[in-house]
């Protein structure tokens, strides 16, 4: 059996840096596993080791650019065009590889995942060829410092999430970046956040989107603006579709908790006992002194 996990989310998510830390994670556990990228505007520099298989082999963003006159967004879909086009180049790069795990690091351009039907497509193609596929939706966390990005990075997780079809994880990056910041955008409160501040936006609680205790009843908000944030409280009420598992690159536990929830996706070795994903132990997050 062959799996293949499709790491996405927005630009600069983090995506490239977990798919390279993914891999050294499994290599460590002696799993064979092999890098994808499809991301035909990747920075060959900018890898810690070279992909297994590789976009730019085929086609890259820059060629396109300076030989057909596309800008960035519309080459990088011509790029990907091109690649659903050449499938016999695609089958030929996998065909070597039997009994593996495939890590497919995708490009950062949101309209990617929400809209155009180019990933259903390339992943319907790799389920013709009996791969086993999930994917993982990177949000930074970045996202938890605003929270009407943040509902905005939630929305945009769960439209990926019914465009693609397939079994999901969401994941809320960088975590590293969290226990430093000095304040709580919704509490207000200065100094590292709670636990259960962290668990709101994880498990994403609708009740955020409300005023905070510093915007209080200050100003009545625009009518219109209010009930847009009612509707969009509600949708995601009425469908808890998303929540995140929080990844902290400089902790191993993290790492390998990720790891086990995709293999739980995909019922990786299912030949053998299934086990349950990793759960979050106490040690995940700073308490407050
Ligand atoms: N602090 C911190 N920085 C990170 C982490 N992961 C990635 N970064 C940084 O975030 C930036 C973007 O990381 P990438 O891995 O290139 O992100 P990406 O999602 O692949 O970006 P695109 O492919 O351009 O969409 C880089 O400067 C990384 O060093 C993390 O876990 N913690
Ligand atoms: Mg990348």
């Amino acid at each position: 059996m062959r799996y293949a996990v499709f790491v996405t989310g927005p630009a600069g998510a983090g995506k490239s840096t977990f798919c390279a830390n993914a891999v050294q994670h499994l290599q460590t556990l002696k799993r064979t596993v092999h890098w994808v990228n499809l991301d035909p505007a990747a920075d060959p520099n900018s890898f810690e080791f070279a992909p297994t298989i590789d976009i730019k082999d085929l086609i890259s963003l820059e060629d396109v650019m300076s030989e057909l006159g596309f800008g960035p967004n519309g080459g990088l879909v011509y790029c990907l065009e091109y690649l659903l086009q050449n499938f016999e180049w695609l089958d030929e790069e996998l065909g070597e590889y039997e009994d593996d795990y495939l890590i497919v690091d995708c490009p950062g351009q949101i309209e990617l995942y929400t809209h155009h039907p180019i990933l259903p497509k390339l992943i319907s193609h790799f389920q013709q060829l009996g791969i086993r596929v999930s994917a993982t939706y990177l949000l930074e966390s970045q996202f938890m410092e605003d929270k009407y990005k943040y509902f905005s990075g939630v929305l945009s997780a769960m439209s990926a999430m019914v465009n693609l079809e397939i079994p999901w994880i969401n994941v809320m990056s960088k975590m590293d970046l969290v226990s430093t910041r000095s304040k709580d955008p919704v509490s207000g409160r200065n100094g590292l956040r709670t636990r259960k501040d962290i668990s709101r936006y994880l498990d994403p609680d609708p009740l955020l989107m409300g005023p905070s205790q510093a915007e209080g009843a200050e100003k009545p908000l625009n009518k219109r603006f209010h009930a847009l944030n009612q509707a969009i409280v509600q949708l995601i009420e009425e469908n808890p579709l998303v929540s995140f598992l929080p990844l902290d690159l400089t902790n191993t536990d993290s790492i390998e908790r990720i790891v086990s929830h995709i293999d739980y996706t995909m019922q990786y070795g299912e030949d053998e006992e299934p086990k349950e994903p990793k759960d979050l132990d106490d040690g995940d997050f700073p308490d407050p002194e």
